[in-house]
């Protein structure tokens, strides 16, 4: 049974889909050595932005083989860490954008009207209208440094505003900016024409301190700035003279250097800073998809698959997920049963993806084949994080190659196995959403790779299938389904049956002796 910690809140719909994968403790109230000290006995954790994931966790979670985090960013796991490990790291990234963009709107507008600071005034008892004189945001120019999930949607709520936008954003296209009625400038640009910067980047070494003291200097006279991606980006220290020394008009901030509370901070109380407590994703409707996207990438993990939403993992591109994900478990499938089919030594494997796979990016597919390759022969964890390192630890060869050729199939993936004497031939395709093994060493057979498995080769000759029966139902193995393959009446066949549960070694070593019988295998999926 997988056993899941969770450390910070996350929404009570996510958790139940975790309950799906196995037990899940909810344990808020851990600080750094009393999670190192019981992270050992858990298969997955679940975090937010508070918990510090770091090398130091990750080395005591012998038993981790998924992270889990209910929001975008990762900064507070070391990926890196992970990776080596074979962890997965899965995210919710499409979660909370929307979320963190209104919120970008409500500081925007809440700095151009001083909301926060007349609404104090008025709280303590005073009427002063002519302290509140505000400017409109219509007409001024903002300036988005990173557009990508969330600056594009603060784009589109800000050109609603007649807002002139500006971005900066060395990933995104000329297209893609136009689309959003953005203009794509240098960072230099954006800095000295923009009224307001809102700031919409990761967390990584070249954002780090982006907006220094000179970034700061350079930015207009009376400008404003935003902060709801991470602290870190901003050199608060900077920042805080810039506003005292009228350089900067104001500044409204959701994230800090130091998090939870920056106690003692200049940043608190200054009278020209907005400040919330990184609540960016903090609505019912981020908490929700966070919490589901995350738990489903984590139950996909501890359940051996490829989560959708893989920090670590080959990216998947949203529009293809649909048709390839499928694929993805039949390539683990393949690969587990081919390796436990195979008993001879092997050469090379040659990989061929066809029809509807060949028009896509197959990075995730092979690595899918390759870690059900390597599981089935693993003590080891395999995930499609570290397959491609055990894989080359081990010298396995792949060639890999695509045709749009698939027999009648949408999608074909077969598996070539060159032995030390011959090349084998098995072949998966998918139907209704659902993986079929459509060939085995050159028998058509039709069935879903999935729980135990009896495969026989044998002589076609009549009474086989009885005498396997037979012998299992002695054992009280019940067969749930049975599929046969021959190339010609009287010649060498194929038959597998699905059991509810595994054949006992003594059954199969008595079904090997049956005459007729020239190779039989139990097989776990
Ligand atoms: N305040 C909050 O509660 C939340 C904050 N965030 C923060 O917002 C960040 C952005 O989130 P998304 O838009 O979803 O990420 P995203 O990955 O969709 O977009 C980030 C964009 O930044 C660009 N970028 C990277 N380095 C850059 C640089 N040096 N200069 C300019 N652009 C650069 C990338 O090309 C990308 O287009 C997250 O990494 C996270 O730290 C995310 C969610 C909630
Ligand atoms: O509310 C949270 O957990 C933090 C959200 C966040 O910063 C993120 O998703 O990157």
């Amino acid at each position: 049974m997988n056993r899941i910690l969770v450390t910070e809140k996350i929404a009570a719909e996510g958790l139940a889909v975790l309950r799906q994968a196995g037990t899940v403790d909810v344990r808020l109230d851990l600080d750094k050595p009393t999670l190192i000290s019981i992270i050992g006995e858990y298969d997955a954790l679940v975090v937010r932005s508070a918990t510090k994931v770091t090398a130091e966790v990750i080395a005591a979670g012998e038993r981790l083989r998924v992270i889990g985090r209910a929001g975008t960013g990762v900064d507070n796991i070391d990926v890196e860490a992970a990776t080596r490990r074979g962890i997965i790291v899965v995210n919710a990234p499409a979660s909370n954008n929307v979320a963190v963009a209104e919120l970008t709107i409500g500081l925007l507008i809440s700095l151009a009207r001083r909301i926060p600071q007349a609404h104090a005034s008025l709280q303590s008892g005073r009427w002063a209208r002519n302290d509140f004189v505000g400017w409109e945001v219509r007409g001024k120019t903002l300036g988005l440094v990173g557009l990508g999930r969330i600056g594009s949607e603060v784009a589109r709520r800000a050109r609603s505003l007649e807002m002139e936008v500006l971005a900066y954003d060395p990933v995104v296209s000329f297209d893609r900016a136009e689309q959003l009625g953005v203009s794509l400038v240098t960072l230099d640009e954006l800095v000295q024409r923009s009224d307001v910067i809102s700031l919409h980047v990761p967390l990584i070494e070249s954002t780090r301190n982006l907006f220094d003291q000179q970034r700061i200097m350079q930015m207009k006279r009376g400008a404003y700035l935003i902060n709801a991606s991470r602290g870190g980006i901003v050199d608060e220290v900077a920042l805080v003279e810039a506003l005292n020394s009228g350089h900067l008009g104001g500044a409204a901030l959701d994230v800090y250097n130091q998090e939870p509370l920056p106690a003692d901070s200049p940043l608190l109380g200054h009278p020209k800073i907005i400040t919330v407590p990184h609540i960016g994703a903090s609505t019912t409707e981020a908490q929700l998809s966070a919490g589901t996207e995350m738990a489903e990438g984590v139950v996909t993990a501890l359940n051996g698959g490829t989560p959708r939403y893989a920090v670590n993992a080959p990216f998947v591109a949203p529009e293809a997920w649909n048709v390839l994900q499928p694929y993805l478990n039949l390539g683990r499938l393949l690969g587990t049963l081919v390796m436990q089919l195979v008993q001879e030594p092997v050469r090379s494997y040659d990989l061929e993806l066809g029809g509807e796979l060949a028009d896509m990016d197959t990075q995730p597919v092979r690595l899918a084949v390759l870690q059900g390759l390597l599981a089935a022969s693993s003590s080891e964890r395999i995930t499609p994080v570290n397959a491609p390192i055990i894989a080359r630890e081990r010298g396995v060869r792949m060639t890999e190659r695509v045709s749009p050729e698939a027999e009648n199939y949408a999608g074909l993936i077969t598996l070539h196995v060159q032995t030390a004497e011959r090349t084998r031939t098995f072949s998966g395709t998918v139907l209704r959403g659902e993986p079929h093994i459509v060939q085995m060493d050159g028998y058509f057979v039709d069935f879903v790779p999935q729980g135990s498995l009896l495969i026989t080769y044998h002589h076609d000759q009549p009474g086989m299938i009885g005498k396997v029966g037979q012998l299992l139902g002695a054992a009280d193995v019940n067969i749930s389904g049975m599929y046969v393959g021959r190339r010609a009446p009287r010649e060498r066949a194929v038959m597998v049956l699905t059991l509810d549960e595994p054949a006992p070694p003594q059954v199969m070593e008595q079904i090997a002796t049956i005459p007729g019988i020239q190779a039989a295998f139990s097989v776990e999926l």
